[in-house]
């Protein structure tokens, strides 16, 4: 192993523990850790109409996927019909690229999107900007006070690289987002790995709603395959881990 990369001489022989206490502030110290996920029957549809009346003093969040068709084959035995774009967040969890929305303006929805757009993944608005009739849904999370709002926009395979490719440079990039990544959208043979396993991540409030309806309405998946894919996710995080 080089010099300084193990454990004890990076670390300065401390335990991760608290070496992490030794980064936080006294305020973070005093916080006691909860479990940070929402959780999906909290979500409940509602219409832009309602969200922006009856709900317009809760936060509201927007979040956009992009997505391209283009048939890819992997190792010449996994077919996926196109790409769909995700971010790790700083936070360890996967979610749309987008935020929530300042309260003090009244920006239209789709404006916000596409500011957030720009800052998390440095999307070239003159080209690929989110359009109103990109919009999907929304959901409204009285528990958190928390409308969420999604859209989805198509792409071309060439457009979804550019895309891709221009995410370093993105103001966020190391910070807020720790990059895109591609939602595999296929299953392996053992019937797990790939989209069954990438459902099993930690996603930032109902961002796997949004992704498995998103994918259905844009068409590169059939409800019928998405309901087996969530079948066998449901089954994978029952087996024990290693
Ligand atoms: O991708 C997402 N889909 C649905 N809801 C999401 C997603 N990412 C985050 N969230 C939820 C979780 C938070 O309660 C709010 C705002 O999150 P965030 O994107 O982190 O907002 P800021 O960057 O802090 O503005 O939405």
């Amino acid at each position: 192993m080089p010099k300084g990369s193990s454990e004890s001489e990076t670390n300065g022989g401390k335990d991760p523990a608290s070496l992490r206490d030794g980064y936080r502030t006294t305020f973070e110290q005093n916080l006691t850790y909860s479990v940070p996920d929402d959780e999906k029957k909290d979500f409940v549809p509602v219409t832009l109409e309602v969200a922006s009346t009856e709900y317009k003093s809760y936060m509201h969040a927007v979040h956009g996927m992009i997505y391209c068709f283009g048939e890819c084959i992997l190792w010449d035995r996994y077919k996926q019909s196109g790409q769909i774009l995700m971010q790790m967040r700083c936070d360890g969890m996967v979610g749309f690229p987008g935020g929530l929305m300042d309260q003090d303006y009244d920006e239209p929805i789709v404006d916000c999107l596409n500011r957030e757009m720009a800052e998390e993944i440095n999307l070239d608005l003159e080209k690929y900007k989110f359009l109103q009739s990109d919009y999907l849904l929304s959901h409204v999370n009285h528990r958190k006070k928390l409308v969420t709002h999604f859209y989805i926009h198509q792409v071309t395979e060439v457009e979804i690289r550019e895309i891709e490719f221009s995410t370093l440079k993105a103001k966020d990039w190391g910070h807020e987002t720790f990059g895109t990544i591609r939602v595999p959208l296929f299953a392996m043979d053992d019937g797990f790995r790939g989209f069954p396993v990438f459902l099993a991540n930690r996603f930032a409030g109902n961002a796997r709603d949004q992704l498995l309806q998103g994918i259905v309405k844009c068409g590169l998946l059939s409800q019928k395959e998405c309901d087996v894919y969530v079948k066998s996710f449901e089954e994978y995080i029952k087996r024990p881990h290693t």
